[in-house]
């Protein structure tokens, strides 16, 4: 049976180091600022928005919640994050995506300033990332949570065959990034790939983000590969599950991640640690 990855457990730990910190930002007078721009009313953002209020309000930073409608512009959204960027109190943005169809993704990433850039989706940020110029820039959340659970658990992914199924801009090409700079050999697999199975059965590090409930079975898994289930799904009694069948999987590999208290609680603590090292690099910028 699978050693299960408890990133719930992990992400207090890393919390509480992230606690000394707002304390010594505190100390000189700042709190960090977070903006969450909701439009519409996708499940999944509303789950992350729900936790992670929840945690930015016992950690004591200052997080606001901008719920928009699914009718608001692409121009008056993007009005809305340069008031953001102008604010001097506010350190960190973060629009939840999926937007809805009639505003453009990259136009509203592109309009977040990269210094005041949550989730690392700026193509500054992501240019960043591809070049393996890391230093003071914000990463995807997701992925970067991600390998911090490989760091916890001791994962050497140096020369290991990583497969990544999914490729959205949130999770799959950043985690895709994080790996090949960790020196992995990465394959990245989406609806378009050939014999999927074929190829995740070779992967020592299986990392899933489709979107499909209980999608990847025993038989797609190699034995003793380490698991990261990203998928946020409903199974058909309305119960939260994972893009893989963990009662299965857990058979077949070596470490696994649950859901819920796997990758979604690393999520929000990379998030509140990336606002508050966003806010301690434009407290250092500014004397
Ligand atoms: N735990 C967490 O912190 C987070 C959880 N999530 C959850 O993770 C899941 C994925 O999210 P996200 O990346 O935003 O999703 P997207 O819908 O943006 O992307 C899904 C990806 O999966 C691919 N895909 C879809 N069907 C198949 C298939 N049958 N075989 C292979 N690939 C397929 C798509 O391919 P193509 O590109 O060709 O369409 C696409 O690249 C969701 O359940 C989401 O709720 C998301 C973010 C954070
Ligand atoms: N710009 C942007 N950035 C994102 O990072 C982003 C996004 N948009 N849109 C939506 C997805 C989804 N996502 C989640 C993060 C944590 C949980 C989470 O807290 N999960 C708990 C759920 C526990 C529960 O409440 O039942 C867990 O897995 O234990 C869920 C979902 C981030 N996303
Ligand atoms: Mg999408």
């Amino acid at each position: 049976m699978a050693t299960i990855m408890d990133g719930k457990a992990l992400a207090a730990e890393i919390d509480k180091t992230t606690t000394v910190r707002i304390q010594r930002l505190a100390d000189q007078g700042i709190v960090p600022g977070l903006v969450v721009i909701l439009v519409g009313d996708d499940p999944a953002s509303k789950i992350y928005v729900r936790n992670k209020e929840r945690r930015a309000k016992k950690m004591k930073i200052n997080s606001i919640v901008r719920n928009l409608p699914d009718t608001i512009s692409e121009a008056d959204l993007i009005k809305i994050i340069q008031t953001y960027n102008e604010n001097p109190t506010i350190h960190a943005i973060l629009v939840q995506l999926p937007l809805p169809a009639h505003i453009n993704e990259f136009n509203v990433t592109n309009a977040i300033a990269p210094e005041k850039d949550a989730d690392g989706f700026h193509p500054t940020n992501i240019g960043k990332l591809v070049i393996n110029h890391t230093e003071k820039t914000p990463i995807a959340c997701t992925p970067q949570g991600i390998m911090s659970i490989f760091n916890a658990y001791h994962i050497d992914l140096d020369g290991k065959k990583a497969v990544v199924v999914g490729r959205s801009t949130i999770v799959g090409k950043p985690m895709a990034a994080l790996l090949v700079n960790a020196n992995a050999t990465v394959t990245v697999a989406h609806s378009h790939t050939h014999n999927l199975s074929q190829l995740t059965r070779e992967a020592d590090i299986l990392v899933v983000a489709v979107g499909i409930a209980k999608y990847i079975k025993e038989a797609d898994v190699k034995s003793d590969a380490v698991v990261i289930d990203v998928g946020m799904d409903r199974d058909v009694n309305g119960k939260l599950v994972g893009d893989v069948d963990f009662a299965e999987v857990e058979r077949k590999a070596s470490y696994i991640t649950p859901v819920p208290k796997g990758v979604g609680p690393m999520t929000i603590t990379t998030l509140i640690s990336q606002t508050v090292a966003l806010a301690e690099w434009s407290s250092e910028k500014n004397g």
